[in-house]
């Protein structure tokens, strides 16, 4: 049976000549205190684009057209100790979104400079693919987590 799947959007805005991507600080739940990507999993019968649009909306509460997700690649995490948290992740960059960022349940969010996100403060992965993601690029990894559920134990190979 395949993993889970989930999405995640980063949302990136330009202000005074740069460019910010938002982040949220995760309420609850699997990863709670990290910063992440808007995102959670897919409902039975969704596709990865609108899965990506209702959360987006749900956890920060802003707008997108489906029109401007633009797909950005797939990454599969797997936890070894722990497979209910293993899942694969539809990657998406939104360069246009209409409305502000406000707080949910789920999420705070925030915007950084695309040269200081807190790398240190998301997922162990994150570092690993985000910047070249915010750079424009397309992901395809695959990540191993440790016993201690929080560090990347080794990177798999993609097949
Ligand atoms: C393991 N390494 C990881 N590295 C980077 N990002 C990760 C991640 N693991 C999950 N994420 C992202 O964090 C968001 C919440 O994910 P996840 O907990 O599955 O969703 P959430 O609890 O919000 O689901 P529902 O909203 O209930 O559907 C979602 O954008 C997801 O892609």
């Amino acid at each position: 049976m395949g993993l889970p799947q989930v999405c995640v959007v980063y949302v990136l805005r330009e202000r005074g000549g740069r460019t910010r991507v938002l982040l949220g600080r995760k309420r609850e739940g699997l990863g709670a205190g990290r910063l992440v990507g808007p995102g959670g999993k897919l409902e039975p019968g969704e596709t990865p684009v609108q899965a990506a649009v209702r959360e987006v909306r749900e956890e920060v509460g802003l707008e997108l057209d489906p029109a401007h997700l633009e797909a950005r690649g797939r990454l599969t995490y797997t936890f070894p100790t722990r497979h209910a948290w293993s899942q694969e992740s539809h990657v998406f960059v939104c360069r246009t979104s209409a409305g502000e960022a406000t707080p949910s349940d789920e999420l705070d969010p925030e915007w950084f400079d695309l040269d200081a996100v807190p790398y240190a403060d998301m997922w162990d992965d994150a570092a690993r693919w985000l910047p070249g993601v915010l750079a424009g690029g397309v992901v395809r990894r695959a990540f191993e987590f440790a016993p201690d559920l929080a560090h990347v134990a080794r990177e798999l190979p993609i097949g």
